[in-house]
């Protein structure tokens, strides 16, 4: 969909070919999914942004087993004052620039859905008309005198609080408990994690199909585990920007959990991607600092070319003590937490913080 409006066609296969995820968080939206999709009573999709809830309007639809189209509209997308003609249509010559007549999105739902996203958005007045269709079940185009009679079923999507909306006076109540029969939230993906590989993997898939010789990356499994720990305050929306931001820098190669941390959640391109000569990453962390790349960020300022000494084992617990530092900051002193950012057994780490005079932070 995407757009301030469009119409979708019913995809093949079920639900779980498009709305990925079998984390108990989807397993149980899924579920609600199959028991409300068949009735005609209004759904209100609730979710932060990112979250899916157009999938899940599209995924509504499917379920609703309705022959007539899934008719996706923006509230938030089309200008306040052509909202009303282009939701109920007119008739040739209504107002100015009516040429001809337009049968509106509410028509061309007969049969199907109609979604209309970013709800809170819409203008009062056109609430009053929109609250007068649901009760009625009828539409007059804007300068016709013709009542039709509509059938189609009513998805809404909001990710602000619309009881708030309410309080503020820019909604009204009773259309608030006209539409929110069934309110359905989509979870925030960092209470989905579980399901990111999956995600990435049905990214994967879409990107293929639309370029079968696509080079794609490959996150590793310690990538996936860092991943999982990520906020993901833009949710799946983010997660597809740091894909396609892998598929640019990384295509074709290994993802593993430094490249994540360095070049994908901050946009970095890799030295490697600009420097001459490397073919791969495990050239460039051995030939670096011949090969006049950038070096890896623990050996900037180290010459190991002079008669200067350094002492590998002293070296290498620096660097695991500001690592294992570093990411208990990061996660706010979580040992478990930090454990799987780590790629460590929980037991190893704590072993390891003794071993290293590691306190967590505050401690
Ligand atoms: N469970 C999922 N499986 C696969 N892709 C998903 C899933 N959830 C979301 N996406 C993808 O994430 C992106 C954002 O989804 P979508 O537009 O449905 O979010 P939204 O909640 O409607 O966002 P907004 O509130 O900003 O409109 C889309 O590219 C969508 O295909």
């Amino acid at each position: 969909m995407g757009g301030d409006v469009g119409t979708v066609s019913a995809r093949a296969g079920g639900i779980d070919t498009f709305l990925i995820g079998t984390s108990p968080a989807m397993r149980g939206l899924k579920d609600l999914i199959a028991l409300v999709g068949p009735s005609d009573a209004p759904v209100m999709v609730r979710g932060e942004t990112g979250t899916g809830k157009e999938l899940v309007a599209e995924a509504l639809h499917v379920a609703s087993g309705r022959s007539g189209a899934l008719v996706a509209v923006n509230c938030a997308a089309i200008p306040a004052d052509l909202l009303e003609s282009e939701l109920f249509g007119h008739e040739k010559g209504a107002f100015t620039g009516a040429e001809r007549r337009r049968i509106g999105y509410v028509e061309q739902a007969a049969g199907g859905t109609l979604f209309l996203d970013e709800i809170g958005d819409m203008p009062l007045a056109l609430q009053s008309k929109l609250l007068r269709v649901l009760e009625a079940r009828q539409v007059q185009r804007l300068g016709g005198s013709e009542t039709l009679s509509v059938d189609f079923r009513l998805v809404t999507a909001t990710h602000q609080s619309l009881e708030a909306r309410v309080r503020e006076g820019k909604f009204r109540e009773d259309l608030f408990h006209r539409i929110n029969t069934f309110p359905l939230t989509v979870p925030r993906l960092a209470e989905r994690a579980q399901d990111i590989g999956a995600i990435l993997e049905h990214m994967m898939d879409q990107r293929l199909r639309r370029d079968p010789r696509a080079r794609l990356p490959q996150f590793d499994q310690a990538a996936l585990r860092f991943l999982e720990c990520q906020p993901w305050t833009g949710n799946v929306r983010e997660l597809r920007s740091v894909f396609d931001r892998a598929c640019v820098l990384f295509a074709g190669r290994t993802v593993g959990a430094a490249q994540v941390e360095h070049n994908l959640l901050t946009f970095a391109v890799p030295s490697d991607r600009y420097a001459q000569g490397a073919e791969d990453a495990g050239e460039m962390a051995g030939t670096g600092a011949s090969a006049g790349l950038d070096p890896l960020p623990h050996l900037q300022g180290v010459d190991l070319s002079g008669d200067a000494k350094i002492n590998l084992r002293t070296y290498l617990r620096d660097i695991e003590v500001e690592m294992i530092e570093r990411a208990l900051l990061a996660q706010d002193g979580c040992v478990s937490q930090t454990a799987r950012v780590l790629g460590l057994q929980r037991t190893t780490l704590i072993e390891k913080m003794k071993k290293l005079c590691i306190r967590k932070p505050g401690a």
